[in-house]
């Protein structure tokens, strides 16, 4: 089956002053897709989704839902789209279940249908229970999913969630991760930002990876991964490296090595068959007088893939 693009985004940008935080960013997301925003803090995701929800004024560039263009009818798209932003936005003052009735009326609703959807709401989010508690009593993580379910009252096509798994306990973040899922399995577009590359991985189906406000590549996180070298990689902690040592280190591993970084105090050696290499690791470090103190070989990760369009780790 062909796929339908529900949202589109064409050379959009933003400058605060003279930098421009936002650089011509184009991409489209599908229905049924989960499409993850992968960048370091200060990215631009955040500014990116402000402008998709028409919360920002872009410089340059379309944005279109279903074919409809966001700046010429804003009214007609608004509808269409749920915001759950980083940070909790609830009222504490309220019941968990007359919040989300609240809200659902203010988009239209009718006090049955906003009751109604209350339920199925409190319901996915795992907050049954909780319903007739004041919000303000409820965990840090509760509040989170409420805060979720708040940007669903109204049944948007395309939910955008900022840092979804920011701050959340262990249970919350299986339970968000699944509730994702089924809006994916229901034809739902959702667009997700995170610095966290363990969570783009787990649940998009594309990752767009941005750096400086430009997108670096879009593609599948299997597929970024593939594309940022062969094998595994071969992890290494130093205790330390003499002063200026650093460039001539890396250039001592022979060429087998297709990668050669030094990433927040950690060695990172790329290499088909790469345990093979181990006892090459060991000599070269002799040789620089350097220890060691643990040695991983590990998968390649979507930080891999970020470390090598920029040279940089995601929490730098
Ligand atoms: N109102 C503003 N005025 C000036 N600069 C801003 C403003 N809002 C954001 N910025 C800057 O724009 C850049 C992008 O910020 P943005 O919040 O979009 O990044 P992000 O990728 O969402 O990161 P984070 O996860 O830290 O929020 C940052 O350098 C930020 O300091």
């Amino acid at each position: 089956m062909e796929k339908e693009i529900f949202l589109s985004v064409d050379g959009l940008s933003k400058s605060y002053g003279s930098t421009r935080v936002v650089d011509q960013v184009s991409f489209s997301v599908f229905r049924g897709e989960v499409f993850g925003l992968l960048g370091p803090n200060g990215a631009g995701k955040t500014t990116t989704i402000s402008m998709l929800c028409g919360l920002l004024k872009a410089d340059a560039g379309n944005v279109a839902y279903g074919g409809i263009s966001i700046s010429a009818h804003y009214r007609q798209v608004k509808g269409m789209i749920g915001l759950c932003p980083q940070d909790i936005v609830i009222w504490e003052k309220l019941t968990c279940s007359e919040q989300l009735k609240f809200a659902g009326m203010s988009y239209g609703l009718a006090p049955k249908e906003a009751g109604k959807r209350a339920g199925y709401l409190l319901e996915a989010l795992g907050l049954t229970d909780k319903k007739n508690k004041l919000a303000g009593t409820l965990s840090g993580g509760m509040q989170r999913r409420l805060n979720i379910a708040l940007a669903l009252v109204h049944d948007p096509d395309l939910i955008i969630l900022d840092e979804p798994q920011a701050g959340l306990d262990p249970q919350s973040r299986v339970l968000v991760r699944d509730f994702i899922r089924q809006l994916a399995a229901q034809q739902k577009s959702v667009l997700l930002t995170t610095h966290d590359m363990d969570e783009a991985d787990r649940l998009s189906n594309r990752v767009a990876i941005i750096d400086h406000g430009k997108i670096l590549q879009i593609d599948t996180p299997e597929r970024l991964k593939e594309k940022s070298g062969k094998g595994d990689i071969l992890q290494v902690r130093l205790s330390g490296i003499p002063a200026g040592q650093t460039d001539k280190l890396l250039e001592a591993f022979p060429p087998v090595f297709t990668e050669k970084k030094l990433v927040d105090g950690l060695l990172l050696l790329g290499a088909s068959h790469v345990i093979e290499h181990i006892p090459t690791v060991n000599q070269t470090l002799k040789a620089f007088r350097i220890q060691m103190e643990d040695m991983t070989i590990r998968k390649r990760t979507l930080e891999d893939a970020f470390i090598s369009m920029t040279g940089r780790g995601l929490r730098e």
